[in-house]
């Protein structure tokens, strides 16, 4: 036998999750500043939840125009903001205007129906937009992780939101098969109990869920932050490093490799003249330049001061050499404007492929360096094998 106690104990306990999570969120967003944008947008959607919970919770203490509109609509809000908060934590941008739009529809069309005795249309309205909302952005998560493909941010941590979303799609379908329940969460029913306790459930998952995608993006940018180059978003010397030392390793059963070295020419006279900035600058434009040259799978790094090198998987000694060749036109090509005045640029290029042999990838290395030595004895802005 189910009693009103029992009902209302679970609800309370929703409602103090629920809480607890908006003051998490809001916590992140404001004192550990993570993810701010995204982590407000939580708080948000878990302050709604609880206040509508605590609305519906007291129909019939308080007023009807105060209890059962509202918190519908609180539910609908908790639902889009949810909605909008994965894209944001995924992309970092916040679609808030679909969520409005969500919010604002429904709102609408639950103020043109009588509340009061049967309000299942009102429960088919919130179940089937918080259905679409999670369903979108469980889409969207599915779609941004499927593409990223991180290798701790599987895919597969969209489902809680599929799952909710499909839950929510039930409960609307519930409505129209169990046309007598009336949506009232302190009705003592085992049906209503089992909502409930699936809400709590539903809360704590998605929160969970949220939280975890925070975390991830955080990892991400700290993984970031430690092997590129702060200048030119390069690999850094130690991430290039281990590129070269993996793919040495492939080399070992048969997979060729190529490294181009670039250094730029007459640097210091740049730096001399220009100053420091202009030098920086110089450096920026070079890498933005190069980059369309180096296909995805090839690793761009900054060795030191202004040389660089880039590793080519299953290249041989002439792949390297045309695109070596290609990036060498392109940096002589443009100038650099610096104060409304060119700057001749150009750099010297090494290139030297794996051969067996080759007790590691510093072999290689140094070869293509000698190739970089010879370049620069030539008098520059050429391509030495
Ligand atoms: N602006 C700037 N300069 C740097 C950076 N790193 C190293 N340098 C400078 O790059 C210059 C390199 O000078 P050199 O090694 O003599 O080379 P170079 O002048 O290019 O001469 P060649 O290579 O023979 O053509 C030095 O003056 C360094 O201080 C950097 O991050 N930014």
């Amino acid at each position: 036998m189910i009693t009103p106690a029992q009902t209302l104990t679970m609800a309370a306990a929703i409602i103090m999750s629920a809480a607890t999570a908006t003051l998490v969120w809001l916590s992140l967003a404001l004192l550990a500043r993570i993810a701010p944008r995204a982590s407000l947008t939580m708080a948000g959607a878990n302050a709604c939840a609880a206040l509508s919970l605590t609305l519906n919770a007291t129909r019939g203490v308080l007023p009807d125009a105060l209890t059962c509109w509202p918190a519908d609509v609180l539910a609908v809000a908790s639902f889009a903001l949810l909605g909008a908060a994965v894209p944001a934590i995924l992309t970092r941008h916040l679609p808030w205007k679909p969520a409005a739009i969500a919010v604002a529809m429904s709102g609408l069309a639950m103020l043109a129906l009588p509340y009061g005795g049967d309000m299942r249309w009102q429960t088919r309205i919130v179940s089937g937009m918080a259905a679409v909302l999670v369903f979108v952005a469980g889409m969207a998560a599915w779609r941004h992780l499927s593409a990223t493909a991180g290798r701790r941010t599987p895919a597969s941590l969209a489902l809680p939101l599929f799952l909710i979303s499909l839950l929510m799609a039930l409960r609307g379908v519930d409505s129209f098969i169990h046309p007598g329940t009336a949506p009232d969460v302190r009705a003592p029913t085992a049906l209503n109990l089992g909502l409930l306790w699936l809400a709590l459930v539903m809360t704590l998952l998605l929160n969970a869920t949220l939280a975890f995608l925070v975390l991830m993006r955080l990892i991400h940018r700290i993984e970031r932050l430690l092997e590129r180059d702060p200048l030119t978003d390069t690999l850094n010397r130690r991430a290039f490093d281990q590129a070269l030392e993996q793919a040495h390793a492939w080399f070992r059963r048969g997979r060729a490799y190529a490294v181009v070295m670039i250094d730029m020419d007459r640097f210091k006279q740049l730096n001399d003249t220009l100053g420091h900035a202009a030098g920086d600058a110089a450096l920026h434009q070079m890498v933005r330049e190069l980059q369309p040259c180096v296909r995805e799978v090839d690793r761009f790094g900054r060795l030191g001061g202004e040389e660089f090198c880039v590793l080519l998987p299953d290249t041989g000694i002439a792949g390297a050499a045309l695109v070596a060749e290609r990036m060498r036109a392109l940096v002589h090509a443009t100038p650099l404007r610096w104060l409304e005045q060119d700057w001749p640029l150009s750099a010297s290029f090494g290139i030297a492929e794996a051969e067996r042999g080759d007790a590691s990838a510093n072999a290689v290395l140094a070869r293509a360096d000698a190739a970089l030595y010879r370049a620069k004895a030539q008098g520059r802005n050429v391509v030495q094998a």
